[in-house]
């Protein structure tokens, strides 16, 4: 992924650029070959030699790709990035070539096509560049490389040699406008390779394996969108869950339980600034009637994200259908009213200036949940079923009471605590009667149910419960026994279609791989959690950089890439284990609150 905090490109090894929205993450797709064919838009560029060696890696502590491709006759590398724009309305990719060694024949091919795949472009040459017009986008290309021109596609081969430098930036502009003159690309270099550098520097988390930790929060800050400070789950829609299956999502979208994880990770490592952008986003987006909180927004914090399906792509290895919007966004998750509440508790706990503010916001919420909390949901999985009182989504509630009562008394804020203390109360005994099975001795994923559910290794980190207890020891041996396989966690069983309301197959869930290393890291089992932990650290690709799900059969990463939700989970796990080793606290980490046995 290479990414402008606007938007963000996936480049396949063989330098092909498979996947472009411009000029947002949400916006309609410009190379979506990647579900596609390479006639649904791409951009390659790289050696003509199909034997070519290639390794990539990112510039250190940048997003930016170089990529070097080594030929019998020389050696060259392409850098690809994203600058954040500096002009209204222009977004630049830009591809820079250079010669490292002898010669190399090179090859570009680039075919726009707006509007997911379905629009070609005018093409017009002028003022020595391309230009391509559909609809209300325009790009115009930039290159010194003589290009053979035609609707279709525009492509060359040429040879780059030893110290040779060769650029091609794409600027995507509205087409009813002129764009302004194109940037120098090796200054858009120097200065986008020092501004992440310069971020990076603010990191302050030291602890074991800190490449994966700095590679993840470049990530999460990559799929920020930086004009609201909105956080999308991934950049992609549709990658599958299962290749050739229907569990395929648009994830282009902020999902408050992402987001406010992710911003667990980044105010635990020292970037207070993305937590507080947040904030307020969070605030604008979510403003209005509590009942009326959705579990998702558009990144300016649009509501109505009808799912539709482009039935003209194919999918990923045939993955249909492929999905735009997101039909979750309707649903009720009572989680993320626990997410919300603990969020705030922890900026107030950080120190985030004008917390003063959220405080009605919370009590207002805390009005709405006093009624809400009773009623059946979709749980954090967003099942397709029919709603059910899911264990979890109740123990979140159990949090968001208990964080209130906490801001009431850390900080002498005004609330009727004891009304929320006897539901706190409520909450807690509700759940270890209904939502526990004394025959597995486990808690199970809804009332009434005689399965597990993955999410439940986050009871000792929501403090429900501490992990020594026999009822979380028992939890977690019926997920080791029920969910984990090959080493890798599911998050719950999908061998029928009432489990979640969808047929098929996915992944196991990296994230709830994390959560029981942090599991098994609380309750005392160092050795087998770094295990477990070192091992998920390779399951990333080559640059570090990991989907939502893993199949440890074909050992391939599966779904939306790259996924914030596992990214989150790996910065917090490996801060739980850097605490644990150096003998600190955990709460006000990842973990929300110490446990207390009742
Ligand atoms: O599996 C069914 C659901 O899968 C998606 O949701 C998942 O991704 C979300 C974003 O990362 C995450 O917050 C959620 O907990 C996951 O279950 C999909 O977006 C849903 O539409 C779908 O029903």
């Amino acid at each position: 992924m290479i990414g402008s905090t606007h938007s963000a490109a996936l480049v396949h090894r063989s330098g092909a650029i498979e996947w472009l929205c411009l000029p947002r993450f949400d916006s309609d797709g410009i190379f979506v070959s990647l579900l596609g064919t390479s006639d649904h838009g791409g951009w390659r560029l790289g050696a003509t030699d199909e034997d070519a060696r290639v390794s990539r890696r990112y510039l250190p502590d940048t997003l930016i790709l170089e990529t070097t491709v080594e030929t019998n006759t020389g050696t060259a590398v392409v850098i690809d990035f994203m600058p954040p724009p500096a002009r209204d309305g222009v977004h630049e990719v830009v591809r820079i070539i250079r010669g490292m060694k002898g010669r190399v024949s090179m090859m570009t091919d680039l075919r726009v096509r707006f509007n997911y795949g379905e629009s070609t472009p005018w093409v017009e040459e002028r003022e020595g560049a391309l230009f391509f017009i559909a609809g209300s986008n325009g790009l115009r290309l930039s290159t010194s490389v003589p290009l053979s021109v035609d609707h279709l596609s525009q492509s060359a081969e040429f040879e780059i040699v030893e110290g040779q430098e060769i650029a091609a930036t794409l600027d995507w502009f509205p087409s009813h406008e002129t764009p302004p003159l194109p940037r120098d690309p090796f200054a858009l270099l120097r200065h986008n390779e020092a501004e992440w550098r310069r971020w990076m520097e603010e990191c302050t988390y030291d602890g074991p394996h800190v490449d994966a930790v700095r590679r993840s929060l470049l990530t999460l800050k990559g799929l920020t969108y930086a004009p609201t400070g909105g956080i999308v789950a991934a950049p992609t829609t549709s990658l599958p869950e299962h290749p050739g299956g229907v569990r395929n999502w648009d994830y282009r979208y902020c999902w408050l339980r992402d987001a406010i994880w992710t911003i667990h990770a980044f105010a635990q490592s020292g970037y207070r600034q993305e937590a507080s952008d947040w904030r307020w986003w969070l605030m604008r987006a979510t403003a209005g009637a509590p009942a009326d909180v959705q579990i998702m927004y558009g990144l300016h914090g649009e509501r109505r994200l009808i799912e539709t399906e482009l039935d003209h792509l194919p999918g990923y290895e045939n993955s249909r259908p492929v999905r735009l919007g997101n039909g979750a966004h309707d649903q009720l998750q009572l989680d993320i009213y626990g997410s919300l509440l603990g969020a705030f508790n922890a900026a107030r706990r950080a120190g985030i200036a004008d917390m003063d503010k959220a405080w009605s916001f919370e009590c207002a919420i805390a009005d709405c949940l006093l009624e809400r909390w009773r009623e059946p949901d979709s749980g954090l999985w967003e099942v397709r079923g029919p709603p059910r009182h899911f264990v979890y989504s109740k123990m979140m509630c159990w949090l968001a009471f208990d964080r209130l009562i906490a801001s009431a008394e850390e900080f002498g804020l005004d609330g009727p605590v004891e009304r929320w203390r006897a539901e706190r109360n409520t909450i807690h005994a509700e759940i270890c009667e209904k939502g526990f099975d004394t025959a597995s001795n486990s808690f199970v994923q809804y009332y009434g149910a005689d399965r597990v559910d993955a999410a439940l290794l986050q009871i000792p980190l929501l403090g429900f419960l501490p992990a020594d207890d026999p009822r979380v020891r028992g939890t977690v041996a019926r997920v080791e026994a029920d969910l984990l396989r090959d080493g890798v966690v599911y998050r719950y069983l999908t061998d029928s279609e009432e489990a979640d309301g969808l047929p098929g197959d996915e992944g196991a869930f990296l994230a709830c791989s994390f959560w029981l290393v942090d599991a098994w890291l609380l309750d005392g089992r160092r050795g087998e959690a770094v295990a477990l932990f070192e091992r998920l650290l390779t399951y990333g690709n080559d640059l570090g950089l990991f989907a939502e799900e893993y199949d440890p059969g074909s050992r391939r990463l599966l779904g939306n890439f790259p996924q914030a939700f596992t990214h989150f989970a790996l910065v917090n796990t490996a801060h739980l284990l850097a605490a644990i080793d150096g003998g600190r606290s955990p709460v006000d980490g990842i973990v929300w609150r110490q446990g207390r046995r009742r």
